[in-house]
């Protein structure tokens, strides 16, 4: 076949699943961070698109963001997963890089479920951990690097939007108490996620003062996506799997580098998936419930 009409029935694939989603059958998105493209493993009825072949899509350039957009259901819930995310230091705009979530919102998404790999600030933290994010420090938008400069589409929602409530207290609350039935307790931490914008990792200096400044843990992703899905009325929940320590002190030996952090994600992901697959459950219910 060739390449130009895999292109179109990939596409018609699409619009067709997108006709479904406008009439109110999709409701969850994913956004798999950092070698935890398999959150979509445990979908029934996957149906899988490349970004490559979606029109004007960004493509994943980074190692363990498989590229894929995997359409499925859990239990009853039906669920978009993104089988890897867009980042600042790929060389995509805060536009492109938040292009998924104001398609999903679009689609009819309801809940947005961010996930990412980071590094820990907290001494508390430990490689493994599993943060509820709490709120978020956007570094890059201290200096204009912001998803919502430029004119604002009314469409998705105002020029200033409040950002002290980004994510779901209700969500976190259920997220808490979902880790706690699967007996996740131990290393689930609620916590403050700081995005730097990469990509390399921190000095030690700049380190101590994310520690000074109240961050938790810090990262190369996930607060434009949460701005825009705040910006357009989404609901959040943020987990960000601890990966590393980073390091605040001169005489630590250890160097972090990003196998590394896949291969944790690897490790961790089956736990995150149970979570994942438990919450979106309970998070239909809920949705269901609050309607
Ligand atoms: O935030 P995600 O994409 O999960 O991954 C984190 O891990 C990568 C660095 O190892 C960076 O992309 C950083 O942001
Ligand atoms: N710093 C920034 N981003 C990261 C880290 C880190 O230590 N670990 C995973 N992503």
């Amino acid at each position: 076949m060739s390449r130009r009409s895999l292109i179109g029935q990939t596409t018609s694939l699409f619009f067709h699943w997108l006709e479904r989603c406008r009439s109110g059958l999709w409701s969850v998105a994913v956004i798999c961070g950092s070698g935890l493209g398999l959150l979509a493993d445990r979908a029934a009825n996957k149906q899988t698109f490349r970004y490559q072949d979606i029109p004007n899509f960004p493509v994943s350039t980074v190692a363990g963001h498989e590229g894929c957009l995997v359409f499925g259901t859990i239990e009853d819930t039906s669920c978009v997963f993104m089988q890897g995310h867009f980042h600042l230091y790929e060389g995509y705009s805060l536009c492109q890089v938040t292009l998924p979530v104001r398609i999903f919102k679009l689609m009819g998404v309801e809940s947005v479920l961010v996930t990412n790999a980071s590094g820990g600030i907290c001494p508390d933290f430990k490689v493994g951990d599993i943060m509820v994010i709490k709120d978020h420090i956007n570094l890059p938008g201290f200096a204009g690097q912001h998803p919502l400069c430029g004119p604002n589409d009314e469409r998705f929602g105002i020029r200033f939007p409040c950002m002290s409530d980004a994510y779901s207290k209700d969500l976190r609350r259920l997220a808490l108490d979902v880790g706690s039935e699967l007996g996740c307790s131990d290393f689930i931490r609620e916590g403050v996620y700081c995005m730097v914008s990469g990509p390399n990792f921190e000095t030690i200096a700049e380190a101590r003062m994310l520690l000074i400044l109240g961050c938790d843990s810090v990262g190369m992703s996930t607060v434009p996506e949460v701005t825009v899905a705040k910006h357009c009325g989404l609901r959040v929940l943020g987990l960000s799997l601890i990966t590393n320590k980073v390091s605040l002190d001169y005489s630590r030996e250890e160097k972090v580098n990003h196998e590394e952090v896949l291969q944790i994600s690897k490790m961790r992901a089956e736990v995150l998936q149970k979570l994942v697959t438990k919450l979106i459950s309970r998070c239909q219910q809920q949705s269901i419930n609050t309607h």
